[in-house]
């Protein structure tokens, strides 16, 4: 039989006599069964060893989106602009996505317009209430925090108890002065200020709908709503010596109970009823609930206005030392356009829409064009600095909560982060912490700035400081607020506001250098988050700094 006879396999001219040739060569005399036996056996080792090669780039490219996915965390205490800075981020670098997400902001807007409404009917009331019992406005309680020391209730002792030791003699003197009781002649309101009372009323259950449907970070924390005593500024200085890193547990914890998901219920469901009808909600609940605030809201457009610009009001939000959220005058100014039926947010708008962050919030940022997109925005110096296309890659942001109570859950993130952007309040040298009166709010930054700049867990951190709220520093100074009132060391130098920010900027550069384990370079940028083209353009430069550091760090460049 031709098939069980044994063939010489003619020998190729071309073939060496390496050993792996004479390894690989078929044996001298092969029957067809043997070839066929032979054939079939390459063949299934070709498809594994394809397999494995196949395997092997998934798995090289997967490496390699895992070192592009810089994660990034925004760290500072309550309202210092840490989600204001991550809209920013999405509209400078994902435009797209935000202009699909803006309109989901407009229950925000609407709660935090309506909520300042209230606020002040709550004063006028007490207002009108105590002069009808006699004028005494002593019991008086302001319900939104006050940017005014409560008269003569607290001392820099109290203050410096609450420093948990660790503030240098130097940074100790940074502190403030209470301002002293005054007495003013009653205010006299008439029975239009009644009336308006009565027809702004509906508001009322407007705020309570919209907080049931915004959910728990439409409610401020305050001193009532927390334990002061079990508080301190930085829950996640844990005791790390800098042996062994925590990874592992940590992110364990942190996947299972710290992270939230990025889009909140509200915006879910919000977003399906002011998309296109085909997207409508099933539920006609939500839509009712949501076209019935807007509705009620845009029948008291002209008494909304009324009540901001009545000056005894204003006169009575002055006395009372009433602050009403730093986005309040905007609203007010633009309340024909929010109080409308067919009001769709701005970028303005929702930049200046206030929710509170609820724990730690993971954002994924895809950018959609690169950075080289970004050149014609640049002085061209700095063109050959920039790194390489990367439109379509991924940054994973982690926006926290800021205030104490809320502290606690940062530290899981801080293993494996590559870059911080701290955000410290320059405005708020004269205010205190919602949650913790006693604590002045300018030195609650530094003592987190600290605390953030001397961590070994973040060593190999890049660290930005954006020393934020610029624009309402310079109001503040303009309105006559004196600065070394506040901050007794900053003694004779003049009270304005490039010289006040230059002062603050040399204090925290001054703690990065003296703290940090390793020496690192100190970033620091004045900011006003709000304005969205000069914000812009200082996160182009942070991207491409950021980016720069992480592939020199992971040895690409
Ligand atoms: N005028 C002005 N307002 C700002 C600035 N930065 C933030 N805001 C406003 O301040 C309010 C608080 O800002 P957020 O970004 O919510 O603060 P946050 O740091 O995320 O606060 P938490 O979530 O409580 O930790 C919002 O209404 C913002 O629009 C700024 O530079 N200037
Ligand atoms: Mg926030």
């Amino acid at each position: 039989m031709l098939s069980s006879l044994r063939m010489p396999v003619p020998r190729l001219s071309n073939e060496g006599d390496d050993p792996l040739s004479i390894f690989m060569k078929p044996p001298p005399y092969e029957t067809d069964e043997e070839r066929t036996d032979r054939l079939r056996r390459e063949a299934e080792e070709k498809r594994v060893s394809d397999q494995i090669d196949e395997y092997i780039k998934a798995e090289r490219a997967a490496m390699k989106k895992k070192r592009s996915d810089i994660k990034l965390l925004l760290l500072g205490q309550s309202e210092s602009g840490k989600s204001t800075t991550l809209k920013n981020f999405q509209l400078t670098f994902a435009p797209k996505a935000w202009r699909e997400e803006r309109t989901s902001w407009r229950a925000v807007i609407q709660f935090n317009l309506v909520r300042s409404v209230n606020t002040i009917l709550d004063v006028l009331s007490k207002e009108m209430l105590s002069a009808l019992g006699g004028g005494s406005t002593a019991h008086l309680n302001i319900a939104q925090s006050s940017s005014r020391p409560p008269s003569g209730s607290w001392s820099m002792d109290a203050l410096d108890a609450n420093l948990d030791g660790n503030f240098s003699s130097d940074d100790e003197q940074e502190v403030y002065q209470p301002i002293p009781a005054s007495t003013f002649p009653p205010l006299k309101f008439t029975s239009s200020h009644s009336l308006l009372k009565l027809r702004l009323a509906p508001l009322r259950s407007v705020e309570c709908d919209l907080k049931t449907f915004l959910g728990a970070g439409s409610t401020e924390v305050t001193a009532s709503t927390s334990d002061i005593s079990q508080m301190v500024a930085t829950p996640f200085d844990i005791d790390y010596r800098g042996s062994a890193p925590p990874s592992a547990s940590l992110t364990r914890r942190r996947t299972n109970e710290f992270a939230v998901r990025s889009h909140a219920a509200w915006k879910r469901s919000l977003g399906m009823h002011t998309g296109s009808s085909k997207t409508r909600p099933s539920s006609p609940k939500a839509g009712l609930d949501l076209d019935g605030a807007t509705e009620v809201i845009a029948g008291c457009k002209d008494d909304i206005k009324m009540l901001w610009h009545d000056p005894l009001i204003q006169e009575l939000l002055k006395r009372r030392g009433v602050k009403l959220g730093d986005s309040a005058a905007y609203y007010f100014h633009h309340v024909d356009r929010i109080a409308n039926r067919k009001y769709e947010p701005s970028d303005d708008d929702v930049l200046r829409a206030r929710l509170r962050t609820l724990g730690v919030q993971e954002h994924k940022l895809v950018f959609e064009h690169s950075a080289d997109e970004g050149r014609s925005r640049l002085p061209t110096t700095d063109l050959d600095l920039l790194p390489s296309a990367d439109a379509g890659s991924t940054w994973c942001i982690y926006d926290v909560g800021g205030s104490r109570t809320s502290r606690a859950a940062w530290l899981p993130f801080f293993d494996d982060a590559h870059a911080i952007l701290f955000l410290a309040p320059i405005n708020c040298f004269d205010e205190q912490l919602a949650e913790d009166p006693r604590v002045n709010r300018l030195q609650d930054s530094m003592i987190l700035w600290k605390s953030i700049v001397s961590s070994k867990l973040l060593t190999g951190c890049s660290i930005v400081l954006f020393l934020n709220k610029y624009d309402l520093l310079v109001k503040k100074l303009q309105s006559g607020v004196q600065a070394r009132d506040f901050v007794t060391n900053y003694g004779d130098r003049e009270n304005d506001a490039a010289v006040f920010a230059k002062y603050m900027r040399g204090k925290f550069k001054t703690l990065l250098k003296d703290l940090s384990p390793k020496p690192r370079p100190f970033y620091g940028f004045l900011t006003s988050v709000i304005d969205q083209q000069n914000t812009g353009l200082t996160l182009s430069y942070l991207r491409d700094g950021i980016l720069r550091e992480h592939l020199k760090k992971a040895e690409i460049v």
